[in-house]
């Protein structure tokens, strides 16, 4: 479904202004859905900043498009809260001030594309330039005049997203935007958004493909099995929690070391030893061991990959750890 919408404000000037002494864009608390028996969404919190990129990932089945539909006013929550640009989802100040792209575009295959966005933008009193800003805003606009049915996948996607910018909205919901596109068309999609984030536009989208968000995104948020487990920048999701240091000797490194960083967070791995300690230390690491007299060959922070993060996140039982900054 497409859901089209459209703005009374035009969005901010740079995605780095993402002004934290704004009101959030979103706010969602306790959200919940229950469809029967299963709970598709439990008691999220989540929130997404004016001017960031938002990466909502999560498994297949995670409760993404449901949480997403909730936002849009399109689902009614059976508990908790969601405000969004101050409103609540579906009311008349919000909605026209949120476009969306929620599970797939849906367009007359005869019609051009230019024409699918005139019908759209008729429909929502919107002057035919709003139309070739937005194809121009996708790059579609040397195509705008082909017909529908003639679009790569990807053309197709990048449609639906002109089709949600029309109006220019405040808040972009894109669901699984590169569902479906091949390598090249999922790299179009991302410097798409990576060019409406610089413009200054609020992005929120939904992936189960982490590799998808994790450049793009200002902030994450990881759902499984309805759960949000966490909402954090990807550093810090990923965590620089250690520090990799190659020193010779060995047994001397490994005195200095502990003095260090305490019994207990130094570890022997593969080539040298791992520390427990903020990755912001190695300075101070790297003096000691050379006045020790040991020298150093490597010393370099610890970083987990944000797919071990991702799978442990979304396998082990469920303990939602929001590492929010604020
Ligand atoms: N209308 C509905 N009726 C019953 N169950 C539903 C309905 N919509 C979603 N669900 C269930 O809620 C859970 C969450 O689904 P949802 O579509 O939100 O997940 P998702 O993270 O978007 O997954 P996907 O990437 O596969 O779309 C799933 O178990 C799904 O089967």
């Amino acid at each position: 479904m497409t859901t089209h919408a459209r703005t009374q404000a035009p969005a901010d000037a740079s995605r780095h202004s993402a002004r934290r002494s704004e009101p959030p864009v979103v706010t969602t608390r306790g959200l919940t859905k229950r469809y029967g028996d299963r709970l598709a969404v439990d008691a999220v919190d989540l929130t997404v900043r004016r001017g960031e990129v938002y990466g909502f990932l999560g498994p297949n089945g995670a409760g993404k498009t449901t949480t997403l539909r909730m936002l849009l006013g399109l689902v009614r929550p059976t508990a908790g809260t969601a405000r969004v640009l101050d409103r609540l989802p579906g009311e008349a100040g919000a909605v026209a001030r949120v476009g969306a792209l929620v599970e797939g575009p849906g367009f007359y295959p005869y019609l051009s594309g230019r024409d699918n966005l005139r019908v759209l933008a008729r429909y929502q009193a919107l002057p035919a330039s709003a139309v070739d800003a937005a194809l121009e805003r996708v790059d579609l606009a040397g195509r705008g005049r082909d017909a529908f049915r003639s679009y790569s996948l990807g053309m197709k996607q990048r449609l639906g997203v002109a089709a949600a910018m029309l109006g220019d909205p405040e808040l972009l919901i894109l669901d699984e935007p590169t569902n479906g596109l091949d390598p090249g068309g999922m790299a179009e999609m991302r410097a798409l958004i990576v060019d409406l984030a610089r413009q200054g536009q609020t992005v929120l989208l939904s992936s189960h493909l982490l590799g998808e968000v994790q450049e793009i995104s200002d902030r994450v948020g990881v759902i499984s099995g309805g759960r949000l487990l966490a909402e954090s920048t990807v550093a810090e999701l990923r965590g620089g929690r250690g520090l990799f240091v190659h020193a010779e000797p060995g047994v001397q490194a490994l005195d200095v070391a502990t003095r260090l960083a305490g019994d207990g967070a130094v570890h022997a791995v593969d080539g040298g030893l791992r520390l427990d300690v903020d990755p912001a230390r190695a300075p101070d690491v790297a003096h000691a061991l050379v006045t020790a007299g040991v020298d150093v060959h490597e010393i370099r922070p610890l970083e987990r990959s944000l797919e071990d993060v991702f799978f442990e996140l979304t396998t082990s039982p469920a303990t939602p750890a929001s590492t929010q900054e604020d």
